[in-house]
């Protein structure tokens, strides 16, 4: 997969080269290209933003400088993109979008700053017939785009075959079955007085997935109830009914 991020802080976009990540581009499982976006403005101040027509807070980014950007940032690979505009006012990004974009040869990310991207360069891009998905990370408010897109690079690289080091990890990912996992323990057997469940400790492996099984849907219906009420109709067996 190549991912393209195009921002005016391509500082921002470092931690994507730390750890797992990093470990994925030195493998050749991701190829990663970061741009400025000040490459493509054409005044002495290298202005990428304006006040907004209709007038209101804070300035908007200004179509010329994303249009050139994108233009010439495509052109750089034969490989179809998908381009990825975060903002506040976008779809959900959730496990599913994680999912669907892992499939994708090429992801370009536009960071957005101030109060946004003219809309008529995502306009310009659609009547392309390129590929174009306003996504929102969650319903609170960022400065700009980078931090979404280190969220989304993050959650759909790891998908990767060959990423992370125990695939079945990902299989098992919260939301992968619908529900949140539930709690995990690892050594000593008790820390400051707290003992791991028996259970787990028991070498029962029925018992011990009827017990994971149980504590998921404790903790979904404790804490994501939207999540229990959305899971098709055969997702749970009599056993997790009775729970
Ligand atoms: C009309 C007028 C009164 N409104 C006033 C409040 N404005 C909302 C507004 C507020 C801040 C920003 C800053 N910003 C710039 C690019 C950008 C990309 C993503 C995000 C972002 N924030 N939260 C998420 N989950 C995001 C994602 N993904 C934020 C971004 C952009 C937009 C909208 C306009």
């Amino acid at each position: 997969m190549r991912i393209d991020v195009i921002t005016i802080f391509p500082g921002y976009l470092a931690p994507l080269r730390e750890a797992l990540l990093g470990r994925a581009i030195s493998a050749g499982l991701v190829d990663l290209a970061v741009h400025d976006l000040r490459t493509w403005t054409r005044d002495v101040h290298q202005a990428v933003d304006d006040a907004p027509y209709g007038g209101g807070p804070g300035m908007v980014m200004r179509p010329q400088v994303w249009g050139e950007a994108l233009d010439a940032v495509l052109a750089l690979d034969e490989r179809p993109a998908r381009i990825v505009v975060p903002t506040p006012a976008g779809r959900p990004f959730t496990q599913a979008t994680a999912q669907a974009w892992s499939g994708d040869e090429r992801l370009l990310f536009t960071c957005g700053r101030y109060e946004g991207i003219d809309q008529r360069v995502v306009d310009d891009a659609r009547r392309r017939d390129l590929t174009v998905d306003e996504v929102s990370i969650g319903d609170y408010v960022l400065v700009g785009g980078e931090v979404a897109v280190l969220v989304m690079v993050e959650a759909v690289v790891r998908l990767l075959p060959g990423v992370l080091g125990n695939p079945a990890s990902a299989e098992q990912d919260s939301f992968s079955d619908g529900l949140l996992e539930g709690p995990a323990f690892t050594r000593p057997e008790v820390w400051r007085g707290l003992a791991v469940p028996d259970v787990l400790r028991s070498g029962n492996h029925a018992k011990i997935a009827r017990w994971r099984r149980d504590r998921a849907l404790e903790r979904t219906a404790e804490r994501r109830p939207d999540l229990l009420a959305a899971l098709p109709e055969d997702a749970l067996d009599d056993a997790d009914r009775a729970f």
